[in-house]
């Protein structure tokens, strides 16, 4: 009896332009950057990095342990830090906190990053609210110190939404589209381009 290999699965990642280094996702808390960034990057055969994880490797703590011990500013500027090192990464999908956009500093670093494409991610409040609620009862240690309450939450999203939009060369609504769905729309935005 002749040994046969065991069958092999190919895998063909997408074709996205030559040029193209990064992408970014940005967007509230629970728009699927996380989870659709990893997904994205497994289809195209890219890395990926979830800024979040980054500096929490970096900082050696949680980010619940970060705002509750240092407050939201020092968070802030380990987030600054951990983008900045987050860019020099190459073939990578990079999933942003939601905040990070909110900083000047993150905005000028992400504009001046060359072959880097941002995307915005977008959904209702309250779409965002229910889906974080339901991770974090899913898995309680995923906590967001941002949504203790929800109508400062609320305000948050409201000054961040123009901020998101000016800054992503594209927009997708996620309301309406599982992670899997969002991941084809991205895909085929980002392979018919040129
Ligand atoms: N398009 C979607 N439809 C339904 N649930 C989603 C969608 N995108 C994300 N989720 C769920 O919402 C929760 C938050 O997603 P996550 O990727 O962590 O968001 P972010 O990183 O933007 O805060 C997760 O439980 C995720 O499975
Ligand atoms: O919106 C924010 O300010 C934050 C979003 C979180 O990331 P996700 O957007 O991935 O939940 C995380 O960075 C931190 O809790 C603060
Ligand atoms: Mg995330």
């Amino acid at each position: 009896m002749t040994a046969t290999k065991p069958a092999q699965t190919t895998f063909t990642p997408a074709a996205v332009p030559a040029t193209l280094q990064r992408i970014i996702l940005t967007g509230f808390m629970g728009a699927g950057k996380t989870s659709v960034g990893r997904l994205l990057a497994e289809q195209l055969g890219w890395a990926f990095l979830d800024l979040d994880e980054h500096l929490e490797t970096r900082a050696n703590a949680t980010i619940p342990e970060l705002f509750a011990r240092d407050g939201e500013a020092r968070f802030r500027r380990i987030e600054s830090s951990a983008l900045a090192n987050a860019l020099s990464h190459t073939h990578t999908v990079i999933a942003l906190g939601g905040g990070a956009p909110e900083q000047l500093t993150n905005r000028l670093l992400l504009e001046q990053t060359p072959n880097t494409h941002i995307i915005f991610l977008d959904a209702p409040f309250p779409v965002l609210f229910d889906r974080c609620m339901l991770q974090s009862f899913a898995s309680p240690d995923h906590i967001r110190p941002l949504l203790a309450s929800p109508e400062q939450a609320e305000a948050r999203f409201l000054t961040r939404q123009p901020i998101y939009r000016r800054l992503a060369r594209l927009t997708l609504s996620t309301a309406d589209l599982t992670t899997q769905q969002a991941v084809d729309q991205l895909l085929s935005s980002l392979t018919t381009e040129n």
